[in-house]
């Protein structure tokens, strides 16, 4: 294991997508919208702050994978490739993080 990318689970959610709603959590978050899919990643954010914060590094592993695939679901909901995302964090490694945030507008 693993040379399993974020791309490969891409492929996976827009499958499953398609799927019948019996069969599959991820064709069952498509089909209730994104209101839901996004409060259940928001739910999986709050259980990884917690593992990160007060649990053990195979909790904090768990709810990681949790979280990227829930924001893998809204993402594609949202009609949005994991691609932009990726285009804006290589935009992003131009400047540092301090650089950038001393440079917001007021
Ligand atoms: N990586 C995941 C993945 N991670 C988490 N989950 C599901 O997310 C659901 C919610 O997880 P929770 O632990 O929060 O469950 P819960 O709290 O009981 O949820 P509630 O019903 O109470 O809201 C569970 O059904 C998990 O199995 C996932 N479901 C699917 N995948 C990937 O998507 C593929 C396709 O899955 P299906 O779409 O289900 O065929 C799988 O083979 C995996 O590769």
């Amino acid at each position: 294991m693993s040379d399993f990318s974020l791309s490969d689970l891409e492929r996976i959610v827009e499958i499953r997508a398609r799927a019948s709603t019996d069969e599959s959590w991820t064709a069952k978050l498509v089909a209730a919208g994104q209101t839901k899919a996004a409060k259940k990643l928001g739910e999986e954010a709050v259980e990884t702050v917690i593992a990160a914060v007060s649990q053990g590094r195979p909790e904090l592993v768990s709810e990681s994978a949790d979280l990227l695939y829930h924001l893998m679901v809204v993402l594609n909901i949202a009609g949005i490739p994991l691609k932009d995302v990726l285009d804006e964090l290589q935009r992003r490694t131009t400047q540092s993080g301090l650089q950038e945030k001393a440079n917001r507008p007021s």
